[in-house]
């Protein structure tokens, strides 16, 4: 991982721990179990599923087929400590108290702060192998490629980034969304420690992972913030947790829940169509408006090879999202479209872009622009849709833009995370890990080595070779 200043943010990081003092400052709740047995409630929410690793330690999210299903309604669990009732030989019944620490891993991806930060952030993105998936025996020219592209891919994402005030505004929105979300908790009786983890930048899921050991946490829910669950966004982050968990006898045995995807939620879907109505009304003749639904790319691969639910969950949303503002008598007619492609390979179509262009053509006067992959502000909302997707909208004939801001600290939608969370918490359930064998150390050891010879001789030829370099430059830019 690259970091801008080794070491000296960390402490930041740890900043990013909400209510730490909460465990010894709440309520109590009883709930009966039977001495050494635990209740392994799997699957039982829908979308929220204890995490399993397969016997070879991959993934099995990855290929999880979409869960299309609304979450049931579970009554709400509120403890910090709770009663557990034990069966004492033939003596009878005695009780212990066993203090409950609740935390919650908010995850993300997380953002330059600086200009100074953007090609290290860059070479974090790209050297994660859910970004790049490059085939199993090509694994080693993962970081020599993620140096290049992240080189040359700088100038380009920094005038983005100079454009929306120099750095991503990521950090602080998740912060803000991480305290609302730790008020909306105790709102409903539950003290929770929250905890944020960016996947590229600062505070990285990896020091949020050790602030949670540090804090002695007995039961996680993880909530990455992204509605719908792609291989890259929430599965990768995902994927650290496990990858800790196989090495980490604490967290092997921590009762984790994983909420995959929670962009079926009535209450996520009713904060979109509120703000979509909101919005629509600014127009001068709304029912004339395009509802334009614009959610960010991946590559089509990992939707047709790699089993991404994404696109399928993606149109679940939409569908979801204009079924309550048809329920609410708003007709409008509504488009989806895939926005932020990068490199030369296919991406989810229709893209963005061109479905703008054809819409001028075809006489679309008045559109309403609707982010849809993401619940905070960020460059690809500020800067690709706010500039370059509204002027080309405008040269291509529609009159009309509106763009619905992202749902932020909206109350409805974190009021709605919480539910999500305190309806998560019953099936909490140690992972299933396999602790590496020495043969796979050995292995470890030889493929990192050969992994570190052939990508310097790979980095160093392409680093020298200017006409390799223009011809790149041409397709990733
Ligand atoms: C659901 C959201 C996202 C998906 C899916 C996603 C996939 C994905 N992204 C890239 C490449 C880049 N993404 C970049 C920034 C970025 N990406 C997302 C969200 C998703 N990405 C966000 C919220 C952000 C912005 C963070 C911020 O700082 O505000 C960037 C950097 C910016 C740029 O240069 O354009 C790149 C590059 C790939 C390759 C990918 C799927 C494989
Ligand atoms: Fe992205």
């Amino acid at each position: 991982m690259e970091r801008g200043v080794l070491g000296s943010r960390c402490a930041a990081g740890a900043g990013h721990i909400l209510g730490k003092k909460s465990a010894t400052s709440c309520g109590k709740t009883t709930s009966t179990s039977f001495a050494g047995s635990t209740k392994h409630e799997q699957n039982l929410h829908g979308n929220v599923k204890p995490l399993q690793l397969a016997a070879n330690g991959s993934s099995c999210l990855a290929n999880t087929s979409p869960v299309l299903k609304k979450q049931r309604n579970l009554s709400a669990r509120s403890s910090s400590a709770e009663v557990v009732t034990t069966f004492d030989d033939a003596k009878g019944v005695s009780s212990s108290v066993v203090e409950e620490k609740i935390g919650v891993l908010l995850l993300n991806l997380g953002g330059p702060e600086t200009l100074d930060d953007v090609q290290p952030f860059l070479f974090n993105l790209f050297a994660d192998p859910d970004i790049i998936r490059l085939p199993r025996l090509f694994r080693f020219l993962q970081r020599p490629l993620a140096k290049l592209i992240s080189t040359f891919r700088a100038p380009k994402s920094k005038e983005g980034y100079a454009s929306i005030g120099g750095g991503s505004p990521l950090r602080k929105i998740t912060d803000e969304q991480a305290n609302a979300l730790k008020i909306a908790l105790e709102k409903k009786n539950l003290h929770a420690n929250i905890y944020v983890g960016m996947r590229y930048w600062y505070p990285f899921t990896e020091e949020a992972i050790d602030q949670i050991k540090n804090d002695k946490i007995t039961k996680l829910v993880v909530l990455p913030l992204y509605p719908q669950y792609s291989i890259s966004t929430s599965g990768s982050s995902i994927r650290v947790l496990q990858n800790i968990v196989k090495e980490d006898s604490y967290f092997a045995g921590l009762p984790i829940s994983i909420i995959e995807s929670w962009y079926q939620r009535d209450g996520y879907v009713k904060s979109m169509a509120d703000l979509i109505e909101k919005e629509l009304s600014a127009f001068s003749n709304p029912e004339e408006a395009m509802i334009f639904f614009s959610a960010h790319g991946v590559p089509l691969t990992y939707v047709e090879d790699a089993g991404d639910p994404y696109r399928d969950q993606m149109e679940d949303c939409i569908t979801l999202i204009m079924g309550e503002l048809r329920s609410r008598g708003i007709l409008n007619s509504h488009t989806l479209a895939y926005q932020s492609r990068v490199g030369p390979v296919q991406w989810l179509k229709p893209y963005t872009d061109e479905v703008l262009v054809e819409l001028g053509q075809k006489g679309v006067k008045s559109l309403l622009a609707v982010p849809v992959s993401f619940v905070s502000e960020h460059i690809e909302t500020l800067e690709e849709i706010d500039m370059e997707y509204k002027e080309l909208a405008l040269e291509s004939g529609i009159e009309n833009w509106g763009r619905v801001p992202a749902l932020g600290c909206t109350s409805t939608f974190i009021s709605d995370l919480a539910d999500a969370v305190v309806e998560a918490l019953p099936a909490a359930s140690a992972l299933v890990t396999r602790k590496p064998d020495d043969t796979d150390s050995d292995l470890d050891l030889m493929h990192y080595l050969s992994k570190m010879f052939l990508g310097s001789i790979l980095a160093f030829i392409l680093l020298l070779s200017p006409r390799l370099i223009s011809a790149f430059r041409n397709t990733m830019l």
